[in-house]
Order: structure tokens, then sequence, then C-alpha cells
């Protein structure tokens, strides 16, 4: 008799409890509206349109006081966890913890910025087909196309020119079994040194697929981003 192979679930896990400051507005970034809705909402509404993704959890800080306004408790598919920590890092793994029990060691995690409102279904779809089984997981990228300066000084002036061969800008999502995840960023050393969830696991000597993801899928970090966003956002698919 041949074991049978565990077929994954895909969830979906937002940290969404940063404060925005490079943002600088008056609240945090994820609740301003962009494209006429929370920036937020956008990410959790391209995971519950996707017919891939059994459930999606939003982390944000236990002090939040705009989730409800954003996430009516009874939206389908889509549950808030109160447990953001102090860095990104620290969040991503609090709702690993807290799901402990809920999701299996072999499911996949896809964790997506709730600032990354360009996210579709087909990028997800994406994703989730190119990763495949690869049991070191993958995320969205893309190739850099600029050339790569190193800088040096106060005043910053170009000491040299580093290669852009291979040189790839990670988005997200990133996806990961529950149990490599949790054990990554569970061993990882520093918090404030892991930006992003791909570098915990690479630390383990694995190496994530990068899969070509799209500039629709922008990080909103500064105000200009916003009008970008939006700009993808109206554009549709
Ligand atoms: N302690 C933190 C810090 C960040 N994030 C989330 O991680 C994603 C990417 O982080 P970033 O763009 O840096 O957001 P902020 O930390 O809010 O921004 P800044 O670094 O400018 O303060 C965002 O969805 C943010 O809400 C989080 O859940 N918990
Ligand atoms: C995870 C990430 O979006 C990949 O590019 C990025 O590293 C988040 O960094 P931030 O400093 O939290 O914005």
């Amino acid at each position: 008799m041949t074991a049978s192979k565990h077929t994954p679930r895909y969830f979906a896990l937002l940290p969404a409890a940063g404060v925005g400051a490079r943002m600088a507005a008056d609240g945090p970034k994820q609740y301003l509206t962009v494209g006429g809705k929370p920036m937020l909402r956008h990410a959790v509404d391209a995971f519950r349109a996707s017919e891939l993704v059994s459930h999606t959890y939003v982390v944000v800080s236990a002090a939040d006081g705009q989730i409800d306004g954003v996430l009516p408790a009874d939206l389908d598919g889509v549950t808030v966890l109160r447990c953001g920590g102090a860095t990104r890092m620290d969040t991503v793994l609090n709702a690993l913890r807290e799901l402990q029990g809920v999701v299996a060691g072999g499911d996949m995690i896809m964790v997506h910025d709730a600032a990354r409102p360009g996210l579709t279904p087909a990028l997800i779809a994406r994703l989730i087909d190119g990763v495949g089984d690869d049991a070191a997981g993958g995320l969205l990228a893309l190739p850099v196309v600029d050339t790569v300066k190193r800088a040096t000084g106060a005043v910053p002036v170009a000491a040299t020119t580093v290669s852009r061969n291979g040189l790839w800008l990670a988005q997200t999502p990133q996806m990961f079994s529950y149990e490599l995840l949790l054990r990554a960023l569970g061993s990882a050393p520093d918090a404030n040194a892991i930006t992003d969830d791909a570098s915990a696991v690479e630390m383990l000597g694995l190496s994530p697929r990068l899969i070509e993801g799209h500039p629709r899928n922008l990080k909103v970090t500064l105000p200009a981003d916003i009008r970008i966003a939006e700009m993808y956002l109206a554009a549709g698919e």
C-alpha cells in the first residue's frame, strides 16, 4: 500500500499590526482609503475571491480600534487575530502560534502584507502553481531592472555599482508549509533583521522559489505610493 499524501489547504495570513511610520499619516496606513476602500480590505477581498484559499487570517495589535469597521465579524472566510507584535516577524510568529491545532503542519500559509492592495486572485494562483510541491516554498518577486548603486557617506554618493544579475525584489505573498514557517521564524536569531518570511527560511539552508509577481503588487510605504496603487486598481487585473 502506498502512503497517502496530505493534500494541503491554502491559508492567507495578513500582518496588519504596523504603525506606518514612513507614511506619516494620522493613523496606521492599512486603514487609509485607497481606490475607494480601506487599504487592508483590498488584499482581504483578493483572498476571499480566490477559490484556492480556505480561510484568511488578519493579524492586528491588541489595541487596534479600527478593524471592526473594516472587517465585520460576520464576514465570510475571515478571522481577525489580535496578537500583533513589535515587528512584522513577531506579528507573523504570534499568529502562527495561535493557529497551532487549527491548521496542519503540511497546510500552506501565504503571508501577505496588508499594505499591498494590488494583489489579485490571478497572482495568488500564479504563486500556488509556481511553488507546486516544492518543500522550500516560494514568493512573488520582481527581477531588478535598474542599475544598482551602493552608497556611502552622510550625503550619499555612489561608491560602487552592484551587478543586478540575479537580483530580485521580494514581494508578498510568500508561501511555506505551516510547519516550515513556524520552525524558520521560531529559530530566527533577530526579529529586526528578518524583514520577510523567506529570509528566515533561507537561514535554514533552504532556497524558496522566486515566482515573477507584478508591479501592481507594490507595497504602499510612502505617501506617493497611494496614487500609484490607485492607478493600478483603476486599471483592473
Ligand atoms: N509590528 C508590525 C510591523 C508591520 N506589520 C505589517 O507588516 C506589513 C509590512 O510592513 P510595513 O510596510 O513596514 O508597514 P509598517 O510597519 O506599518 O510601516 P513602517 O515600517 O513605515 O512603520 C504591513 O502590512 C504592516 O502592517 C505588522 O503586522 N506588525
Ligand atoms: C515583506 C516585504 O514586503 C517584502 O518586500 C518587506 O520586506 C516588508 O518590509 P517592511 O520594512 O516591513 O516594509
